[in-house]
């Protein structure tokens, strides 16, 4: 094993920041170092960096370096403690958009527009809003019957995992009644304006967003949806209100199933020949497998050398940012190799 650690790390890459006071850098370090079935190309880690930094048209993304807008179309917001619950229900039910292997991904209509995937997910909600229902209240949430959720999410088939979706909602509100008097705007005071703070209360309040798995014997963390609650939050307020974060680079990139497909199109993730044959043939990939974990390990550490190098040329981006950008270019993928499949609740 030492051998396999020492060829990854051969040149101290993977130094570890100062805090970590999630533990995701730390624990995802380790699976990393000891990786066997995918691997961080740093050559190509440098030329997609020339690439985004001299503004070259990076396929699908916007390559400026600005900062992406927050999308009030599909999203609704109100300003205030309304929006508050109803971002943290979005991310709460932000997983697994894609289908069975040859069938048609559940699609949703709405302002004339045929959504799929999280854009399907987002501006569902957000029609549930506008037809009136309450998404935003806990009690609402914990009485929320499988009826009226099949409605809100009504389209072009189901979507996946539709009963963990319902029970994710009653856990919102029930935890959001027992814990915060209702009001997810009580938990991010109680952070007193620290993202991982909140992030950490998410996934210590919330069983949902508790998104750790086991490697070789060992805790790995990744708190996707707790992390990307946080950003989403900080992206729909503008940094201000609600959205304040005084530490937002201490997120790390949020390991859904995109950016490591993304990642892997810029060559900056390798697979084994195996795992590779596997993903294009769209196989499942089991939660908490080796080649899961690693891919997710993987993608966390990517984007971080990513954000460590963009700061050398100049460019104060964080691992959020970085990954926001990796994921939009990945809505654009039609040319690239499939992405994992793995059946979870956690991204
Ligand atoms: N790593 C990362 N994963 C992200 C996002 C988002 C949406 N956020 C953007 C939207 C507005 C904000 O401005 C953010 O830019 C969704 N997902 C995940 O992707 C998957 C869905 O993909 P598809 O099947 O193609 O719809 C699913 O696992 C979902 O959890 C992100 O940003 N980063």
């Amino acid at each position: 094993m030492a051998n396999i650690e020492a060829w990854h790390n051969r040149d101290n890459r993977y130094t570890l920041a100062a805090q970590d006071q999630l533990g995701v850098l730390t624990s995802t370090r380790a699976v990393v170092l000891q990786s066997t079935h995918v691997r961080i190309n740093p050559e190509h880690i440098e030329r997609f960096c020339a690439q985004w930094q001299q503004g070259t048209a990076l396929p699908g993304g916007s390559q400026a370096l600005d900062e992406i807008p927050w999308d009030v179309e599909h999203h609704f917001f109100d300003g205030g403690l309304r929006t508050v619950n109803w971002m943290l229900l979005l991310d709460a039910l932000n997983f697994c958009f894609w289908a069975e292997k040859q069938q048609p991904r559940w699609t949703i209509e709405y302002k004339g527009q045929t959504l799929n995937g999280y854009w399907a997910e987002a501006a569902a909600l957000t029609r549930a809003v506008e037809e009136g229902l309450p998404l935003w209240d806990a009690a609402y949430l914990c009485a929320l019957d499988a009826k009226t959720l099949a409605h809100i999410f009504r389209g072009s088939q189901q979507i996946p995992l539709f009963e963990q979706r319902l029970h994710n909602a009653h856990e919102v509100g029930q935890v959001l009644q027992q814990h915060f008097q209702g009001n997810f705007s009580q938990a991010i005071e109680q952070a007193q304006g620290s993202a991982p703070r909140l992030a950490q209360l998410l996934a210590s309040y919330f069983p949902s967003f508790n998104d750790i798995t086991m490697y070789r014997g060992r805790e790995v963390r990744f708190l996707k949806r707790a992390q990307i609650c946080v950003s989403d939050l900080y992206s729909a307020f503008h940094g201000q209100s609600w959205g304040a974060f005084s530490d937002l680079e201490q997120l790390t990139a949020f390991a859904d199933y995109k950016v490591p497909q993304v990642l892997r199109h810029f060559h900056i993730l390798e697979y084994s020949a195996s795992l590779a044959q596997h993903v294009d043939a769209q196989e499942l990939l089991p939660t908490g497998s080796e080649e899961e974990v690693e891919i997710r390990a993987a993608t966390i550490w990517a984007c971080e050398l990513i954000q460590r190098r963009m700061r050398t040329l100049g460019h104060n981006v964080t691992p959020a940012e970085v990954d926001q950008r990796l994921w939009l270019i990945g809505q654009d993928a039609e040319q690239m190799q499939p992405y994992h499949r793995t059946r979870t609740i956690f991204y």
